[in-house]
């Protein structure tokens, strides 16, 4: 097994309950989980699943009630809170169905923007960064407008420049497609199984069937229990 495909998220045991009313609500339950390096997965199940607590749980949003969380290595179930967002701003880049740009900032100046909340890249190398990764995904005439005048496949390709903005080694995407048509939708799918190729863990949480093809790990979740033989891959 080469380095590309060494396991990089590892879950042992992992509960969270939530407390509602007098009682407990567990919407994981004991899962045991592990996800390679390089790897595009997608994460399914009916609302209400747990899948949006998963993603938590592995961005460390969440804190576990019982069990282990240890990306790359770290233990991120036992880091503070300020070593936690800032361990989650470099190595987790999220990317959202509505795309979240920040309307009055330029294109440019939303993917400068983890750099400038992690300090990752000095000030002064941050717009050619910039630059050079919406050059990645296609976008660089786009630069220096403000997110209103692209289209929806542009738009969430400006998210995901910013997502790759202080190059984490994990994607998460939750519904990135559905405010897509089909073949924009495609075309997203294609960018992010690039960045599988180059390295990247790319997380997706999706409805859309069309796509399995994709994914190398499917994860499907129901009532807070990964259903067994769905998150097996190579
Ligand atoms: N903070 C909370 N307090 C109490 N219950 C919660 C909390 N967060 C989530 N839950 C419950 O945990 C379960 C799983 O929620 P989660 O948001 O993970 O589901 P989901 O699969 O992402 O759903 P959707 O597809 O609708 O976003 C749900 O029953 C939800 O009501």
């Amino acid at each position: 097994m080469n380095e590309h495909h060494k396991i990089l998220i590892r879950l042992t045991g992992v509960t969270k309950s939530f407390m509602v009313g007098s009682g407990r609500f567990s919407a994981l339950k004991n899962v045991d989980l592990e996800i390679r390096k390089g790897q595009m997965v997608s994460i399914t199940g009916k609302s209400g699943s747990g899948k949006s607590t998963l993603l938590n749980i592995i961005t460390g949003i969440d804190k576990t009630t019982e069990g282990s969380v240890s990306v790359n290595g770290v233990r991120i179930d036992k880091l503070s809170e300020s070593d936690l967002a800032s361990w989650r701003g470099k190595n987790i880049g999220v990317v959202f169905q509505f795309f979240q740009l920040i309307p009055t900032l330029t294109i440019a100046e939303n993917v400068m923007l983890p750099m400038d909340f992690c300090n990752t890249y000095p000030r002064s190398d941050r717009r050619k960064r910039a630059l050079s990764i919406l050059q990645s995904v296609d976008i660089i005439e786009q630069a220096d407008k403000f997110p209103s005048s692209l289209s929806g496949g542009q738009q969430q390709r400006a998210a995901i420049a910013r997502a790759l903005a202080n190059d984490p080694s994990i994607i998460i995407a939750d519904e990135p497609t559905g405010n897509l048509d089909s073949n924009t939708a495609t075309s997203i799918f294609e960018l992010f199984a690039s960045l599988a190729r180059s390295g990247k863990t790319v997380i997706v949480v999706t409805h859309e069937r069309e796509f399995s093809s994709y994914f190398e790990q499917c994860i499907s979740i129901a009532d807070g229990v990964i259903a067994a033989g769905t998150s097996v891959n190579v």
